[in-house]
Order: C-alpha cells, then sequence, then structure tokens
C-alpha cells in the first residue's frame, strides 16, 4: 500500500478513508495475507494529521474528522493482516501512529527521517491510545520522555529505542521489509492472528469502550480558543520555512 496524498501524505477526512476503504479491501479479499505500508511521496512517509482539518472548523467536523482518525486506528491495530511498514520518510505523530500500528517496521537510514509522536511541539497532546501504542512499543519510560518533549527520533535513535526495529540503506527498505514477512508468513495464521489479537485487544478495547467520550474531549479540545491559535501559529511557521 503506497501512500500518495501529496505533498506531505497528511492525513485528511479524504485520505483516511481512502487508506480505509483499501485496507477493508484487502481484509475482506482471502487472497491477501499481508502489507507492506510505504510512502509514494519523496522523503516524507507521512506528516501526520491533516492540520487543516483540525483547525478554523466547526464542531461537527471535528467530531467527523476525529471518528475517522479513530477508525483508521482501529482497523490497522487490529488488522488479522501482518502489516509491515517501510519507512522512506520522516513521519511525525499521527503517521507515527500508523507505522508504531503495524507489525514490523523497517526505517530508512537516512538522518532527516525523523520518527515520533511530536504533539506536544505544536501545543497539542498525544490522546491516550497514541499514547498506549507507544507505550506498547517502546515501554514506559522512553514514552514519557518522548511524549513530553515531542521527540522526532533520527534512524539511529529510533532503533535504539526499539521504535523501529531495522534500520537499512534507503534503496533497501522495501526489499528489507519483504525479506522479514517470509518469516511472519510462514507462522500458522490463526495462531498469529489469535496472538495479535491478545496482545493488543486490551488496548484498543479502552478506546472502543470510550470512543464518544474521546470524540467530544477531542472536540472540546480542538475547539479552544488557544489551541486553535497554536496550530494556526504552527501552520504559519510551516509556510514561513520557504521564505
Ligand atoms: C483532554 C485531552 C483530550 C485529548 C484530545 C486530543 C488532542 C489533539 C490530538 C491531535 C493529534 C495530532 C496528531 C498530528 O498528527 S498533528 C500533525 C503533526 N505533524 C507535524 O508536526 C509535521 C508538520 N510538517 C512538517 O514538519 C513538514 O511539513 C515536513 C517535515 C513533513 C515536510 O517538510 P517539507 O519542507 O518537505 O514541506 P513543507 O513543510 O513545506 O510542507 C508542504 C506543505 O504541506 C503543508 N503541511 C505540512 N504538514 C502538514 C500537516 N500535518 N497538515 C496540513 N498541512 C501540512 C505545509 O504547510 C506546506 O503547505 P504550503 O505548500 O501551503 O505552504
Amino acid at each position: 500500500m503506497k501512500m500518495r496524498n501529496p505533498p506531505v501524505n497528511s492525513l485528511s477526512l479524504e485520505f483516511l478513508t481512502e487508506l480505509l476503504i483499501s485496507l477493508e479491501k484487502l481484509e475482506s479479499d482471502k487472497a491477501f495475507h499481508a502489507i507492506i505500508l510505504t510512502s509514494d511521496c519523496p522523503g516524507i512517509f507521512s506528516a501526520g494529521l491533516d492540520l487543516m482539518e483540525m483547525c478554523g472548523r466547526d464542531p461537527t467536523h471535528y467530531a467527523e474528522y476525529w471518528k475517522a482518525v479513530q477508525e483508521l486506528w482501529l482497523r490497522f491495530y487490529l488488522s488479522h493482516l501482518v502489516v509491515i511498514s517501510a519507512i522512506n520518510g520522516v513521519n511525525a505523530a499521527g503517521g507515527c501512529l500508523l507505522a508504531l500500528s503495524c507489525d514490523y517496521r523497517v526505517l530508512a537510514d537516512n538522518p532527516k527521517y525523523a520518527m515520533g509522536l511530536n504533539e506536544t511541539l505544536l501545543g497539542i497532546i498525544a490522546p491516550f491510545w497514541f499514547k498506549d501504542t507507544l507505550v506498547n512499543t517502546v515501554g514506559h519510560r522512553t514514552a514519557e520522555r518522548a511524549l513530553q518533549l515531542g521527540l522526532l527520533f533520527p534512524p539511529a535513535e529510533a532503533l535504539q529505542v526499539g521504535m523501529v526495529d531495522k534500520v537499512v540503506p534507503e534503496d533497501q527498505v522495501l526489499s528489507a521489509a519483504r525479506s522479514e514477512l517470509a518469516q511472519w508468513l510462514a507462522i500458522p495464521g490463526h495462531a498469529r492472528q489469535l496472538t495479535k489479537s491478545l496482545m493488543r485487544k486490551p488496548t484498543a478495547d479502552r478506546l472502543l469502550k470510550e470512543r464518544d467520550a474521546d470524540i467530544q474531549n477531542f472536540v472540546r479540545f480542538i475547539s479552544r480558543d488557544a489551541i486553535q491559535k497554536a496550530l494556526r501559529v504552527y501552520l504559519e511557521k510551516l509556510k514561513q520555512k520557504k521564505t
């Protein structure tokens, strides 16, 4: 699955919906057993959630957007397919969440390709299920420091803290993902799938039980004047970079 939403693969409502439909199609086709998730945007895996969806819109839109973000995470996190990410670019916040929801992560060795949950740098916070997904991957202490400081880890550090499983030269990222896949596909499917569910269901259940409350919290939080201002300032900084 090659993500293509130029220029930065931001996860707009339309793009989230496309990803969700693609994933559902693959999952319902018995011929498919695995997905390699990668990017078609040079140097960028994903810039994360689309800030334009969270800025200057009305509460109904925020609720619809957040429901789609929840849906995509649940679908990826609990997918019965083997999902491996071949991370071939910088990967921030919501994009990093997608990669963390995969079963295995290969990252291209380029110091520009940092990844992490950098929400605090924007003046916002990672919701509990983003946090839980990170804790499940790197452990509590590393996650706490990474989340508070909004750290984006370059490849060597991402590997060292366990945020990715392998770092390879840029031109080998897809072939390394394919080689890894062979090991996962060699395991009897039902046993691997049940084990994945055993490991992940408690984390997913937490959101499933509190979905509506989580949407309301998001809408309340993102609608605050101070948060809207912080997002506008961040977007402005991104644009000023060019001048
Ligand atoms: C009580 C508690 C309740 C809890 C409630 C929850 C609270 C909210 C939770 C929200 C969680 C948010 C998750 C996110 O994912 S937020 C997004 C974080 N992403 C980033 O910080 C990355 C930002 N982008 C960049 O750093 C760079 O763009 C990047 C390194 C990815 C690429 O750099 P490059 O130089 O190649 O490209 P540009 O910066 O020039 O960008 C090109 C254009 O794209 C626009 N852009 C970039 N990122 C985004 C984005 N995420 N959304 C929308 N648009 C984006 C950028 O502005 C440029 O636009 P223009 O061409 O028009 O200038």
